[in-house]
């Protein structure tokens, strides 16, 4: 079958809120799904759901066994080495350590194989924590705002690498953010969750690399934008003294 992940009917329920309320969503083998939705709409309820962290109380959700998360923050185990985070969980031994050493380089982070957690910078750890998340080979990657923390330049070149890393492992992705350029910069298709439930999804139709100037790309930003309830700033006219 061509789908990762099937979500049909997902309810959540907190106290007598329905956070996610028939949510459907299907999500095929290898594609790149970005959720933006405004601030306690239920993004990061369903991304647990799916990592099995939370329970829905109804719908069906099936998802591959192999799958992994990434937090906003890296959570690495301080008392172990970079490599030795990477690994964790793995069989001990030669071929695990093998496979740690190359998600490490594949992250640019082959050098750092021995160094300890606090002595990585933020950029650095959330890196390591990408290692950690590949070295599983997921058919199922779940990002929960993983360059929200960053700085900037950082994140940029964050975003670039995780669009290499997947174009090159191919695992279905959902990731959550909050950055409108971010999801139609990386995804596959952008949806926009409201009311417990999608009210939008849209396939990103810009070549890549996406051009943030290209017509498409901003055309589907103000969509986005509007669908979010923000309104785009008017752009400034050229010789405009303001
Ligand atoms: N364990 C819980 N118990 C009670 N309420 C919860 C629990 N987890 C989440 N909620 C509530 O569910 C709603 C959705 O939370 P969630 O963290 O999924 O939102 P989000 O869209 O990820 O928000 P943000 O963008 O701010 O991270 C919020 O109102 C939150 O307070």
């Amino acid at each position: 079958m061509n789908i990762a992940v099937h979500i049909e009917g997902l309810r959540r329920t907190f106290g007598a809120r329905s956070v996610l309320d028939g949510l459907a969503l299907d999500i095929r083998r290898g594609e790149f799904v970005a959720l933006l939705g405004a601030s306690g709409t239920g993004k990061t309820t369903l991304l647990r759901i799916l990592g099995a962290l939370d329970r829905p109380d109804a719908g069906t959700v099936l998802v591959p066994e192999a799958r992994t998360i990434v937090f906003q923050e890296p959570r690495l185990v301080p008392s172990k080495r970079v490599l030795g985070n990477v690994v964790v969980g793995l069989p001990r031994g030669d071929a695990s350590r093998e496979r740690g050493l190359r998600a490490l380089a594949e992250v640019g982070l082959a050098d750092h194989a021995r160094a300890w957690p606090h002595t990585l910078s933020g950029g650095e750890a959330q890196r390591v924590a990408l290692a950690r998340a590949l070295v599983r080979e997921p058919e199922l990657l779940l990002l929960d705002e993983p360059f929200a923390a960053l700085d900037a330049l950082t994140r940029l070149k964050m975003q670039d690498l995780v669009g290499d890393l997947v174009r090159r492992h191919r695992p279905a992705v959902l990731l959550v953010t909050h950055d409108v350029d971010e999801a139609v910069r990386l995804a596959d298709r952008v949806a926009v969750l409201k009311d417990g439930d999608l009210v939008t999804d849209e396939t990103v139709t810009s070549e890549r690399p996406r051009d943030a100037t290209d017509p498409a790309f901003t055309a589907l930003r103000r969509r986005l934008l509007a669908d979010l309830g923000v309104r785009e700033p008017a752009p400034v006219e050229e010789g405009a003294v303001r």
